[in-house]
């Protein structure tokens, strides 16, 4: 049965609430629906940057001490209100739509200590929105030993099936972290590859004020430390096969100091697209194709890069392909729920290390 659903991402670059809706039966894609984004305020983003530092100290993943209980309820109303606006811009009644997937956004990722937190309330959300809510996707695979991330690659599959290029494809996503699929006929491996956008984020933040690197312009003035990357790259997880999963702050701590505004951009670009390359011998063949989503798919320095560092492979965009860039993630949730409602795996062995293949999400109803 093809399900209506909608699906909202709040990603690691903690930069709004993506929203999509898709047509799909949890294994084919029958349409893309509209989609739409709701930016978080410079207040709501900084207390979810304080709120990321106070989630260091969680003990209990339903615990939502000092600033996360307020933090939650910003992130709830951000995304009653990015539904809301949805509906109203696209003329969707509430009735329309089987059923919503919510992500939630993620303080804290600990996989091994068997902790992943996303905070949102799906109950309040399913109130306000009147429509069921399906939330907590990666509980059941961190609860079973898995890594609880990545789960877009079931979606990238569904994606990839109609995708007319040489294989093996790898479908990379670069938001605040960056994480790939691997797919070669009945091969579907995934994990993430180090930082996406996030230190680069932080870094234009510190020293410039901007939010991010326009179009990767400032990263195209300068030069990237060779040395600085190389010490970078010694980090135990770029030699660790996947699947393998990080918090967005794993490599906040690498801080590069001294560095001008230009340099620093093109340093970061560089240990992003680096950290990437660094997953090709670690599959299982060299990948013909790269699909890139996410933000760091319109950072033409970061893509230019990506093209020296992958040749000869293809790499394109993912709108380039007719799917969306911006969008993906959010599709990606929708098509979970439609997934998880139907009780299909959301992962598996090779995408996040759990035991057996396994379905997720927790379904809360108006
Ligand atoms: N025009 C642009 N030029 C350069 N970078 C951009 C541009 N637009 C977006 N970005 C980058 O993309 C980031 C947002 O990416 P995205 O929306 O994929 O992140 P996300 O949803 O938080 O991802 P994830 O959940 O995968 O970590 C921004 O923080 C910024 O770094
Ligand atoms: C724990 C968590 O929220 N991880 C995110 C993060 O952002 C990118 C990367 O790290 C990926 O592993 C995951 O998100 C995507 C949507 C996923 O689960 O596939």
């Amino acid at each position: 049965m093809m399900l209506t659903a909608i699906g909202l991402m709040s990603g690691t670059s903690l930069d709004g609430v993506d929203v999509a809706l898709i047509e799909t039966d949890g294994k084919k894609v029958k349409a893309f629906g509209p989609s739409g984004y709701r930016p978080y305020t410079d207040f709501e983003r900084r207390l979810l940057l304080q709120a990321l530092t106070e989630a260091v100290h969680l003990e209990a993943r339903e615990a939502r001490p000092g600033i996360l209980l307020e933090a939650e309820r910003i992130v709830t109303t951000a995304h009653a209100e990015a539904i809301a606006s949805f509906k109203a811009q696209n003329r969707i009644a509430s009735e329309d739509i089987d059923i919503v997937g919510f992500h939630g956004q993620t303080v804290l990722h600990r996989p091994a200590e068997k902790m992943t937190v996303q905070i949102g309330d799906a109950c309040a959300l399913a109130r306000a929105i009147r429509i069921p809510v399906m939330h907590d996707f990666r509980a059941a695979d961190v609860a079973a030993g898995g890594q609880g991330a990545p789960l877009v690659p079931v979606y990238h599959r569904a994606l990839a099936q109609s995708l007319e290029r040489e294989g093996p494809i790898v479908v990379l996503n670069i938001g605040g972290v960056a994480n790939v699929t691997y797919i070669d006929g009945d091969t579907l491996i995934a994990c993430d590859t180090g930082p996406g956008n996030a230190l680069l984020d932080d870094f234009m933040n510190r020293t410039t004020g901007q939010r991010f690197d326009t179009d990767g312009r400032m990263a195209a003035q300068g030069t990237a430390d060779a040395a600085w990357i190389a010490e970078a790259l010694k980090d135990p997880f770029f030699a660790l096969p996947p699947p393998k999963s990080l918090d967005r702050n794993d490599f906040a701590k690498r801080i590069l100091r001294n560095a001008s505004p230009t340099d620093g951009a093109a340093t970061l670009t560089a240990f992003t697209v680096s950290a990437i390359a660094q997953i090709v011998p670690l599959l299982p063949q060299r990948p013909k194709s790269w699909v890139v989503a996410g933000g760091g798919a319109r950072n033409h320095t970061m893509m230019r890069m990506l093209r020296e560092k992958l040749q000869p492979a293809r790499v394109e965009s993912a709108d380039a392909l007719g799917w969306s860039t911006d969008a993906i993630e959010a599709q990606a949730f929708g098509f979970l729920a439609a997934r998880g409602l139907k009780g299909l795996p959301l992962s598996y062995p090779a995408t996040t290390g759990v035991p057996i293949p396994m379905t997720g999400g927790i379904v809360a109803r108006p």
